[in-house]
């Protein structure tokens, strides 16, 4: 079976910015992509035209086999995709059922209405006008109408912007059950723990190119570097004094290792002989996070193409 979602070559301006530039990557059939990036580096841009609200420049773009640009089987891909745009403009005055139930209307295989809204948690909140629901509420009757119509491919501008805590782990929950239950998820997000929680792979996009693409545990290499113990540098000794190289990162000691049982069995064991404590230690692993600030920190923002075509 081809991928659920192929892009090869994409690209977009808007006049003279160059919003995406030769964009590839592919999302296969049941799983959960992530496509991350800072602010204005190309995501929704590049959401948005294989959702088929946008024209490309150029490349390649297929979405469950249809090209999203083609008028003629514009519909059809309408009918097997679900969106959930960053802003759903929603009439305010009809409740949060009859909003769910209006738009179960416009797919020939929806969902059933009432088992979307206990899905999405607004069982309580289901007689309300969609005008008294909080922010969190609101967005997660946006996810409703992005899962009414029961698509094979669920598409997320960052979905779970504005949720509380509990409500953010029921929206991941759902997200994941849709994905068990073979709905290929593609979203975006700004929340490096959503990503981690969620996406089987990731791509982070910085000034319209994906710089980084893969597996969420091993992005950027994080799943092969090295563990770093921290902690700060006991009164009365030097960092020279310690069994192990380290060094001296922010005021704390910073010790990189390959086997870090062993190292942190020399480490404790030299503090314990000299009855003395590793204060604030910590082990860690980079974060997907740390990977990503690495990826995107010296982005530029989107290049503008001069009259002449090229790019600075
Ligand atoms: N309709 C538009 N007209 C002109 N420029 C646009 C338009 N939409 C986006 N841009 C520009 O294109 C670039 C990419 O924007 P895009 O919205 O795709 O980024 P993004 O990664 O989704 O950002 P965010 O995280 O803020 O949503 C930015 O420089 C933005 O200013």
């Amino acid at each position: 079976m081809t991928d659920a979602v192929i892009v090869e070559d994409l690209r977009r301006s808007y006049g003279a910015v160059q919003a995406v530039r030769d964009v590839s990557f592919t999302v296969a059939h049941g799983e959960i992509f992530a496509l991350l990036g800072r602010n204005g580096a190309g995501k929704s841009t590049t959401l948005e035209i294989l959702e088929g609200f946008r024209s490309r420049d150029g490349g390649r773009a297929e979405v469950l086999g249809l090209d999203p640009g083609d008028r003629a089987t514009a519909r059809k891909l309408r009918e097997r995709i679900g969106v959930v745009l960053q802003d759903i403009a929603v009439e305010p005055y009809l409740t949060v059922r009859e909003t769910i139930a209006r738009n179960a209307g416009y797919y020939p295989t929806p969902r059933n209405v009432d088992e979307v809204v206990e899905l999405v948690d607004l069982g309580g909140q289901a007689r309300r006008k969609v005008r008294d629901l909080s922010g969190g509420q609101k967005r997660r009757l946006d996810l409703a109408l992005g899962i009414v119509g029961n698509p094979a491919l669920l598409f997320l501008d960052e979905p779970t912007t504005g949720f509380d805590p509990n409500a953010r782990r029921g929206a991941w929950q759902l997200v994941r059950d849709l994905r068990d239950a073979g709905m290929t998820i593609v979203l975006t997000t700004h929340y490096m723990e959503e990503a981690q929680e969620l996406a089987d792979r990731v791509a982070v996009m910085s000034a319209g190119t994906i710089v980084a693409a893969g597996p969420t545990a091993s992005l950027g290499g994080r799943d092969a570097a090295l563990t770093r113990i921290t902690f700060a540098l006991p009164d009365g000794c030097a960092v020279a004094d310690l069994p192990v190289p380290a060094a001296l990162v922010d005021g704390r000691v910073s010790v990189e290792s390959t086997e870090p049982t062993a190292t942190l069995h020399q480490l404790t064991g030299w503090a314990l002989e000299r009855g003395t404590v590793l204060a604030g230690l910590t082990v860690d692993r980079p974060s997907l996070e740390d990977v990503y600030l690495r990826l995107t920190d010296q982005a530029t923002p989107a290049p503008v193409r001069d009259l002449e075509g090229s790019s600075r």
